[in-house]
This record gives structure tokens, sequence and C-alpha cells, in this order.
């Protein structure tokens, strides 16, 4: 598929037709909503929507806890990174990642050179509100998982501001709105997101 043919609405219907020239890369803590407005941004820019805690367990045919309990965090962060680099290979998508994978700088080298990032911004209480009634992140299994989270939160936003972008989740926009203030926040780049019907 060449760079043209990936616009996808019908211009009859009217709806806006982009280009994406680089992978975007959703990246943030647990619950912000990397995979469900990375999945619905996709689907308004017809590209592919592809996230890396999927892609580990379709290879493993575990769920991430199972792998963190049988192989280990170590592990799950190995495959992390393969699964990141070989992604970023593909043609230019909507890549969600876990959580912790921007923490690593080899991963944060991967995602600068081939695309943008983009840090999904939630505070504590809406990521927790988010969170609270899953068993499926292995991270918050502790006697206090709502400091487990408050204290994960403090170490990693740092990290988090070094990507390129950010956009701002509050507990009022849905789905489909955070992947409207993203989409907004992409046309800012032109490297990244081109209106061609504009
Ligand atoms: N903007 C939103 N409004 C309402 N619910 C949301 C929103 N974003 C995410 N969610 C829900 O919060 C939970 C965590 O979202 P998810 O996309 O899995 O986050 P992440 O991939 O960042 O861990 C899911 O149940 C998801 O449907
Ligand atoms: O924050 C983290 O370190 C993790 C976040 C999870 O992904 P989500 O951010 O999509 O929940 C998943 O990769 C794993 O449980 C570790
Ligand atoms: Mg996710």
């Amino acid at each position: 598929m060449n760079e043209f043919e990936q616009t996808p609405a019908d211009p009859a219907s009217g709806k806006p037709q982009y280009r994406l020239k680089k992978s975007v890369v959703l990246v943030g803590m647990m619950g912000a909503g990397k995979t469900a407005v990375g999945r619905a941004l996709a689907a308004k820019l017809g590209v592919p929507f592809l996230d890396s805690d999927h892609e580990i367990e379709a290879a493993a045919n575990l769920t991430v806890p199972e792998i963190f309990a049988r192989d280990g965090e170590p592990f799950f962060r190995k495959r992390e990174t393969e699964v990141i680099a070989r992604l970023l290979e593909e043609q230019p998508g909507i890549l969600s990642t876990g959580g912790g994978a921007f923490l690593a700088q080899e991963n944060r080298d991967l995602i600068s050179a081939k695309g943008v990032s983009v840090w999904l911004e939630a505070d504590v209480d809406l990521i927790w509100n988010r969170v609270r009634h899953r068993n499926t992140r292995p991270l918050l299994r502790s006697n206090n998982p709502r400091k487990t989270l408050q204290e994960i939160f403090t170490a990693r936003v740092p990290i988090y501001k070094l990507a390129n972008l950010s956009t701002t989740s509050k507990p009022d926009l849905s789905v489909e709105k955070m992947a409207s203030k993203v989409l907004d926040t992409l046309l800012s780049r032109p490297d990244v997101l081109e209106r061609t019907d504009a």
C-alpha cells in the first residue's frame, strides 16, 4: 500500500480524510485509556490499530497476568521491546503500549526513531476509578492497590513528560471525544498527520 491509499473515507460521504505519515504511539498510565482511545483513533483515521499487550498475549497464548506469574516481569519487558520494534516497522498506524513500556530508554529510542509519542495524561483518581474493579493489571496486586497506583504514578509521570505530545483525559470525556482530542493534537504536527481534503 502506498501512502496515498491509506486515506479511508469515501469523499462522497463528506467525512474528513487524513494522511498519517508516522506511527502514533500512545503512552501513559494503566487505565489512562491507551487501548480504548487508540482503537477509536485508528478507526477515525482508517489506519491499523495495534496494542503491544495484545500482541504479546497472542504470541504467548497467555494473558498478561499469566505471563507475569509464569515468566516474571523482566521476561514480559523483553517481549514488549521486541513487539514494539516489530510493530514500528509496519505501515503507519496507532500503537497503544502498556503503561510500563515508555520507561525503558531502548523503547523510547525505538519510538522516537520511527514514530511520535503521545502521553494520555490522567490523574490518579480517574485512573483508579477505571482500574479498581479489574484484576488484569498484575502490578496492582498488592495489599493496598490504591497506594501502589499512587507510587507508580509519582515515579512515572516525569518519564511520561518526555513524550512528544500529550492529551489530558477528564472523567466526562468519552472514548470518542478523547480520540477526537488526540486527533486534533496530531494535526498540530503536519509531519505526522494532515487532512487531505481541507
Ligand atoms: N474516555 C473514557 N471514558 C470512559 N471509559 C474509558 C475511557 N477511556 C478508557 N475507558 C475505560 O477504562 C478502562 C481502561 O482503559 P484502557 O483503554 O484499557 O486503558 P489502558 O490501555 O491505558 O490501560 C477500560 O474499561 C476502558 O473502556
Ligand atoms: O503499567 C504497566 O507497567 C503495565 C500496564 C499494562 O498495560 P495497560 O497500561 O494497557 O494497562 C500491562 O502492560 C502490564 O500489566 C504492565
Ligand atoms: Mg492497554
